[in-house]
């Protein structure tokens, strides 16, 4: 294996092709490979997921089945199968017990070698009572008495066919011979205040755990090593942020001029946590370095506003702002939403989607070139090859979790001068996977609802009541209340969650008349909008739709939401449709209907809906019951995998290693301090090449 340029030759070994390793054939080597173990620094990375504790017990009656055990026995009389199918049975005693082995499909010559009759074994495995006899299902050991007796505790590696306990075990072991001397890279400090082990201390305790308490998260030695993993990471996300920065931006600095005419037209003055995004904004504008800025908001934390303002901050500099969203829909939203604030400040917005062609288009083009237009609002068309801004400054992107390092990266690249980026997501997300994904970003966060919002009454309800729920609606319906009836996501496919929507739209309607509407992602773009814009200015009262209405429907007077088949969804995706209502000064109902029964996680997820609206506690929730991978999304998500570290568990360390990382870069730009190379001895470990790349710039 060819050792890439700058790899310090003391890792070569841990970096060979792992069948290198004695004992690894081809076999063995193809089965690691389903692990994406594919040399020696793999496995030695890779810990045991769990553990076995196996009891030695005197005398089989001391076993509590169904218990792993260990216990001494005489082998007595085989039972080959007479039938086909059938078991092989071996009948063992230790003078006052009995216990049967069960082989299913054992080789004749192997069974009674391994057990010749009246031989004394030792062995080990799960004892299950069946039809009240003890007996032990293919036991995991058969020892010889004179052999070395087996560790109470036994490690358990994840596992692939063709891969044994024992195979895995020897396999790291070997593996860990390679492990150079390497010199500590965390700070001393930390590592005497958390009583830390050294790397080679911390990996081979990690791979040889004597109880289940040495494979928790907090056992000194896992720790260290998913801190360790976690620095890698920060600093890597530390490198990629110093160089963005390093792209000089523009300094926009603006009057506010424009930025007072939009507040003055607000009926209502901006929140604490507005005020302060805006801020953190604005100096990062008025810097000479490039603003890389996240927004993170709750829904209805009021994003649009500060989006407006900064895209203002861009336009009293003289130049362009650009806004893009992830679907049509929503970029037609945030056209509508940002339309009278530009109105307000005198300025010119316009929006372009794939929609929008032939002449208008050209038009619009050629006005932006201009610049004749301020703000552009669109899907990525914004970014295609031949739109070109007069002189942009920001760009404002909605990403949705959509975008990892690598994307915002080539998005960077866009322009001559590359403009500041604003990064929005409506989605809280816990802290540890903001550090994790955003870890190169500045974050400012919206946690503030506007005040006047009224807590939003949340209720579960099965669906055979279904009858009281239409009844209800009928009601409020009658008072002038506005609603929201969201259809249930029956599967995957988009066609069943329309059936669903279609038939629920028909049978209301029978029931409530005209004033019900439909929406969803497969009708014609005007039909939608028609029908959204009569749901938005109170022609329609009662709007049925699929999750299309998820983000961005901003209708302050809708109060009532019924979400049909509530658990088929996930905790984010609920809050955001849940975000839907509670956006005005009334009082505001969301019914969660459910078919029962309900399992246990739709259950949690029901009531954690029912008992918070704070989004970023929502979102702790959901990391907790689906796991980071899940949370973030696929792969494509940017999201780096970890080994070791565990996101859910271990999220303190992951900003103590980006607070370390950032303080570390700062001190030792160009890294080469004894800890500075240390560090890069840890990148290099952890296949952090690219970034060791951005060193050397430093
Ligand atoms: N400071 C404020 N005081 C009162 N109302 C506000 C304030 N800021 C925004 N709003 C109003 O709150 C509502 C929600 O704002 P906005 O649509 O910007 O939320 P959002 O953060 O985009 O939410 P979501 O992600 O849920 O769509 C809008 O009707 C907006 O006019």
């Amino acid at each position: 294996m060819t050792q890439p340029k700058g790899r310090p030759p003391a890792l070569f070994p841990l970096f060979s092709d792992v069948d290198t390793l004695p004992g690894i054939g081809p076999k063995s080597r193809a089965a690691l490979a389903q692990l994406g173990i594919e040399r020696p620094r793999d496995l030695i990375l890779t810990l045991p997921a769990s553990g076995i504790t196996r009891r030695r017990i005197a005398r089989i009656a001391d076993a509590r089945p169904p218990e792993v055990v260990t216990v001494a026995v005489t082998v007595g009389r085989h039972h080959p199968p007479t039938v086909k199918g059938r078991p092989w049975r071996v009948h063992c005693g230790d003078g006052v017990g009995d216990l049967t082995l069960v082989f299913f499909h054992p080789r004749k010559e192997w069974i009674e070698a391994q057990l010749p009759t009246g031989a004394r074994r030792v062995v080990s495995g799960k004892i299950e009572l069946f039809d009240g006899l003890a007996q032990m299902v293919h036991p995991d050991h058969i020892l010889r008495e004179d052999e070395p007796a087996l560790p109470e505790f036994e490690p358990v590696y994840p596992l692939a066919a063709g891969l044994t306990r024992k195979g895995m075990a020897k396999a790291a072991e070997a593996a860990l011979t390679r492990l150079p001397h390497v010199r500590e890279w965390i700070d001393p400090q930390l590592v005497a205040q958390r009583g830390w082990p050294d790397l080679a201390t911390a990996l081979r305790r990690a791979h040889d755990p004597q109880s289940m308490r040495d494979l928790s998260p907090d056992a000194p030695a896992r720790a260290r090593l998913a801190y360790d993993e976690f620095l890698a990471h920060q600093m890597t996300l530390a490198l990629v942020r110093r160089e963005k920065r390093r792209l000089k931006g523009r300094p926009s600095r603006g009057d506010g001029r424009l930025r007072r005419a939009v507040l003055d037209s607000l009926p209502w003055p901006p929140t604490g946590a507005q005020r302060r995004a805006v801020e953190e904004i604005a100096a990062d504008m008025a810097s000479d370095r490039r603003m890389n800025r996240l927004l993170q908001g709750d829904v209805g934390s009021g994003k649009t506003l500060v989006a407006m303002l900064a895209a203002l901050v861009a336009v009293e500099a003289g130049g362009q702002a650009v806004m893009m969203a992830p679907t049509e829909i929503l970029a037609r939203q945030h056209a509508r939403a940002l339309e009278p604030l530009a109105r307000a400040a005198g300025i010119r917005l316009a929006a372009l989607t794939g929609r929008d062609k032939g002449d208008l288009r050209a038009q619009l083009l050629e006005d932006l070139a201009q610049g004749r237009i301020d703000i552009l609002v669109g899907t990525h068309a914004v970014f295609q090859k031949d739109v070109h801004f007069h002189d942009l400054r920001l760009a404002i992107i909605d990403e949705q979790h959509r975008f990892g390092v690598a994307q915002r990266l080539e998005l960077s690249a866009k322009g001559q001068v590359p403009p500041d980026m604003l990064i929005m997501t409506a989605t809280p997300i816990p802290r540890s996977l903001a550090l994790t994904q955003y870890g190169d970003l500045d974050i400012s966060i919206l946690d503030e609802k506007p005040p006047g919002r009224q807590p939003i009454t949340t209720v579960m309800i099965s669906d055979q009541r279904l009858d009281e729920v239409t009844a209800r609606l009928r009601r409020v319906l009658d008072q002038g209340a506005r609603a929201y009836w969201v259809c249930p996501l029956v599967d995957e496919s988009e066609n069943s969650d329309l059936t669903a929507a279609e038939a629920r739209f028909q049978s209301l309607r029978a029931q409530f008349g005209e004033t019900v509407r439909l929406v969803h992602g497969q009708m014609p773009p005007d039909q939608r909008d028609a029908a959204m814009a009569d749901f938005a200015q109170g022609r329609a009262q009662l709007l049925v739709a699929t999750t299309v209405i998820e983000v961005g429907v901003d209708v302050p007077q809708a109060t009532i939401m019924v979400i049909e088949r509530a658990e088929s969804f996930g905790l984010a995706q609920l809050h955001q449709l849940r975000g839907r209502v509670g956006r005005g000064t009334g009082a505001s109902t969301c019914l969660l209907m459910y078919h029962p029964p309900l399992n246990e996680s739709g259950a949690r997820r029901l009531t954690t809906l029912r008992d918070t609206e704070d989004g970023f506690r929502i979102a702790e929730v959901d990391l907790e019951m689906r796991g980071a991978g899940d949370v973030i999304g696929t792969a494509q998500s940017g999201l780096p995998r970890f080994r070791i570290a565990d996101l859910e568990h271990q999220a303190g360390l992951m900003a103590v290693a980006r607070q370390d990382a950032r303080a570390l870069l700062d001190r030792d730009p160009a890294l080469e301090s004894p800890r500075g190379q240390a560090i890069r001895m840890l990148m290099w470990l952890m296949s952090q090449d690219e970034a060791i790349r951005l060193i050397s710039v430093g």
